[in-house]
């Protein structure tokens, strides 16, 4: 064990004994006895032995039977309490690790971590881990047991022959070298295979996945997406293979060589016996000294294999808590406040990684506080990188983003994005009731029907809702029942319905200073779009808003367009000014609007 991986042991110990003392204190308690028990009923059993031997009255051979016959049954039941006590601290302790970690995921303030594969291997690393602090402590009582229970056999066994007990414990540390190394083993295939696991059950979520099952059926690709997932599945079960074999070999070949090692000192007790220089009771205790010395050394090396295997997998675990924000936070962050004068995008370049093309090269744009400005674009020109940056999911590579005058990465970004409502070209659909869909975009909503009725009201999708079987309680999914069990098939909306109940979400933050709604309008039928148009206007006079759609005439009344061209503003002003430039919007508006009147 490293000292770097070992370091690992004190903080799982911490959590442990912070969220199960009791159990882990009573673990303690039940592993000493564990420990002594064994020395106390080979000696008493020698003490038997020789008694008969000796031809000692029964009447006094009655007691010590007795006792070893309740130590037998002591022995017997601590593996039971052991276990039960033990599940406990696991399911404790696991609970406070996994809540930690997602605490820790989500404190990630961007998005990049959830777009770097390294980052997602260790996470799935860290989210196997959580029983690792309860089983490092377990582990490490279990240890102690058996140094304490070792070190009593060992010390009966010297009393009869020090050349076997030292035989015996030098017998031991080929096996410890061979259990460390096969533990390191273990977890280096554990970390390799970190990206074939994901990508299996990536292939295992697809085949079983409703929306995925649209195309899978009508492509019929699930053969091939299942041979894929096979594959994957046999190089994991291969290199897994490979493991168990090696650790078949070793494993083997150590027993072997313990049997003859035990066996050799039986042939050498029994011989001492013949020339009388051993009693029955003292061949009793020799046999049963060397099988618990080899029992509990056996038991040290396998748990410190098991501890160095846990400390490894726990290391990965520490590495996602501790893994500093990959946004830098500032230090002191200046309060956000309400935007008063705009958002100023200055010499902006964005790319979402130091080997991928840049995305937005040199934006400098003004979004002017009150003002409903239209981002214009063909697909890939950036327009939903700009509005990922507006909400500070990642920072400018170069140049920066102003609020007032302030940098955002000045700023809070849970501040920040409290002063932002959005709809994003990707919205969520939760399989959770409407209320709850709605609710989400402000928690505070949750116990306030008439907030939620009012934002459904504005997304226009109301009505809808009053019609669905249990209103606003009805749960949206395919995917669980109701908790009562009533309805196991749950409700599913069309494409346009969630997309107004996610118009709905950001619509419960109407008094934000920012409302961004990317492509808003994709999943609306014309009549739906264009009222909710007029409703937006009339919801945000005054306020701040950016609008993307690839339906320009849904942007002619913005107060300011924007054109972005391959990561570049080429053309920003109104309707009417940009149509008499002649430039790409007017290309593109006159496209579409022949293409409407089917000239
Ligand atoms: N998370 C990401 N990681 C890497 N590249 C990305 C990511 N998101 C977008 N891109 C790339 O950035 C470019 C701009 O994408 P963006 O989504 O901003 O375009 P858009 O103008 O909104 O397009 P559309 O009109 O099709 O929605 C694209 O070339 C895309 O491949």
């Amino acid at each position: 064990m490293s000292r770097r991986t070992g370091r690992g042991l004190a903080p799982a110990a911490k959590l442990a004994f912070r969220e199960a003392p009791a159990q882990l204190a009573l673990l303690s308690a039940i592993a000493l006895v564990g420990a002594v028990l064994p020395v106390a009923i080979t000696w008493l059993t020698k003490l038997v032995i020789d008694s008969v031997t000796a031809g000692t009255a029964i009447d006094d051979l009655l007691p010590l039977a007795i006792v070893l016959a309740v130590l037998g049954a002591l022995t017997a039941t601590l593996p039971q309490l052991t276990q039960y006590f033990s599940a406990e601290a696991q399911r404790r302790v696991s609970r406070a690790a996994r809540d930690r970690l997602y605490q820790a995921v989500n404190r990630f303030p961007g998005l990049g971590r959830f777009e770097d594969p390294q980052f997602l291997n260790q996470l799935r690393l860290a989210e196997a881990a959580d029983t690792a602090p309860a089983q490092l402590t377990v582990a490490t009582i279990q240890l102690v047991k058996n140094v304490i229970a070792a070190l009593g056999l060992f010390g009966s066994l010297v009393i009869i022959s020090p050349l076997i007990a030292g035989i015996v414990l030098v017998a031991a540390l080929p096996t410890l070298l061979a259990e460390l190394a096969l533990a390191r083993r273990r977890v280096n295939t554990t970390v390799r295979l970190s990206p074939d696991e994901r990508r299996e059950l990536f292939y295992q979520l697809l085949l079983s996945d409703e929306r995925a099952g649209k195309e899978i059926r009508l492509f019929g690709i699930g053969d091939f997406l299942r041979g894929r997932m096979m594959r994957t599945l046999s190089g994991i079960h291969a290199a897994r293979r490979t493991l168990d074999r090696r650790e078949l070999f070793v494993q083997s070949g150590l027993e072997l060589f313990a049997a003859a090692v035990a066996g050799a000192g039986l042939v050498w007790a029994i011989l001492e016996a013949g020339r009388g220089e051993l009693t029955a009771g003292d061949i009793a205790l020799f046999i049963a000294a060397v099988a618990g010395v080899q029992t509990a050394v056996a038991g040290i090396v396998s748990l410190l294999a098991q501890t160095t295997e846990q400390l490894m997998i726990f290391d990965r675990y520490t590495a996602v808590l501790g893994a500093p924000p990959e946004l830098p936070i500032a230090e002191h962050p200046v309060g956000t406040p309400a935007l008063q004068r705009g958002i100023v995008f200055e010499d902006v370049w964005f790319r979402y990684g130091d080997d991928l093309p840049w995305v937005l090269r040199g934006v400098t744009v003004t979004i002017p506080s009150g003002l409903a400005v239209g981002l214009v674009g063909k697909n890939g020109a950036g327009k939903s990188t700009v509005v990922k940056l507006l909400c500070r999911m990642y920072d400018p590579t170069k140049g920066r983003i102003t609020w007032d005058g302030v940098d955002l990465r000045d700023l809070d970004p849970a501040q920040l994005r409290a002063r932002v409502g959005a709809v994003f070209q990707d919205f969520m659909s939760y399989d959770l009731t409407v209320t709850e869909n709605i609710a989400l975009g402000d928690l505070t909503a949750l116990e306030d029907p008439d907030r939620i009725t009012a934002a459904a009201t504005q997304a226009d999708i109301h009505e809808v809702v009053e019609k669905l079987p249990s209103g606003y309680r009805t749960l949206l999914s395919r995917m669980f029942a109701d908790d009562d069990g009533s309805d196991g098939t749950g409700v599913v909306l069309s494409g346009g319905q969630w997309q107004r109940l996610a118009l709905a979400r950001a619509f419960l933050r109407a008094d934000a200073d920012l409302l961004i709604l990317d492509e808003p309008n994709a999943g609306l039928d014309p009549e739906a779009e264009a009222e909710l148009h007029a409703r937006i206007s009339t919801l945000r006079a005054g306020s701040t808003s950016v609008l993307i759609s690839h339906r320009l005439g849904t942007l002619r009344d913005a107060d300011l367009i924007v054109v972005l061209d391959d990561g570049a503003v080429t053309e920003t002003g109104t309707h009417t000014s940009l149509l008499s430039t002649g430039g790409t919007y007017a290309r593109l508006f006159t496209t579409q609007a022949k293409g409407y009147q089917g000239s």
